[in-house]
């Protein structure tokens, strides 16, 4: 089987600090991998290497047949990687309405639109159009981060903790999105995770990071094996 997102020997560096070593990933077409480590592994700069916001120093990135070695990010983008960051980063002045519409600026005019699905995976956001970002939950933000990455019409979709600071119902709505998007719309996704419970039950594929490497890959179940999870004890 062909893999949507290959990651291959990725080094990163913050000036002389290396953070990632030979971080090879394997996203497979139509599932979920998550990447599992403790604070400070990697795990963000894993997936801002896969964005194109943080420089690469090593390895090689390649989705379908394209490489992204030298693809800014906003062609990244426009090529279908969706990203959902840390932290949500949805702006707070901006309506919700206005929060989605940021989605469009790589899109053909004729696709500028929310596609319906998305206000039935999340309703809460239909209801809230002309609030502002911020003065959201944080749960209806992470909905409003994954809608909106949604519009740009992604095949791949990128999340960096989205159970982070949420209230156990959403994290469940949440899952259930994901699940749905692997399955009804054939997407393929890629999250990083501490929350090892969320991951068991929605993950196909697991990698785990310790200090900037990959120790260990394999398929969900290996979470609950004894050397992979001293790696994700604090
Ligand atoms: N912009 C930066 N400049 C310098 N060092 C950085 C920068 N961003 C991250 N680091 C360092 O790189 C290492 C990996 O950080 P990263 O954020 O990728 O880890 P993480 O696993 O995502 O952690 P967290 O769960 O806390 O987000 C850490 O030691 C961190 O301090």
């Amino acid at each position: 089987m062909t893999s949507a997102l290959v990651i291959d020997s990725l080094d990163l560096h913050y000036g002389a600090a290396q953070a990632l070593r030979r971080v090879s990933i394997e996203c497979r077409p139509n599932r979920i991998t998550a990447v599992l480590g403790r604070n400070g592994v990697g795990k963000s700069s894993t997936l801002r290497a896969i964005t194109g916001i943080n420089a690469i120093s090593a390895g090689e990135i390649s989705f379908g047949d394209e490489t992204l070695r030298r693809s800014p990010p906003y062609k990244r983008a426009r090529m279908g990687i969706g990203y959902v960051p840390q932290g949500r980063e949805i702006f707070p002045l901006l309506t919700v309405r206005e929060n989605l519409q940021t989605g469009y600026a790589g899109l053909k005019h004729s696709e500028r639109n929310v596609p319906d699905y998305i206000f039935e995976l999340f309703p809460v956001l239909k209801t809230m159009l002309n609030r502002r970002g911020g003065d959201l939950s944080g749960g209806q933000q992470q909905q409003l981060a994954i809608a909106r990455a949604l519009v740009t019409r992604p095949k791949v979709l990128v999340l960096d903790e989205p159970t982070e600071g949420i209230q156990p119902s959403i994290i469940k709505d949440i899952g259930r999105a994901l699940q749905f998007l692997r399955d009804e719309k054939g997407m393929t996704i890629l999250l990083v995770e501490q929350y090892l419970d969320f991951c068991r039950e929605i993950a196909d594929d697991i990698y785990v990071m310790d200090r900037g490497e990959i120790m260990h890959a394999g398929p969900a179940e290996d979470l609950d094996r004894e050397d992979v999870r001293r790696h994700l004890m604090v």
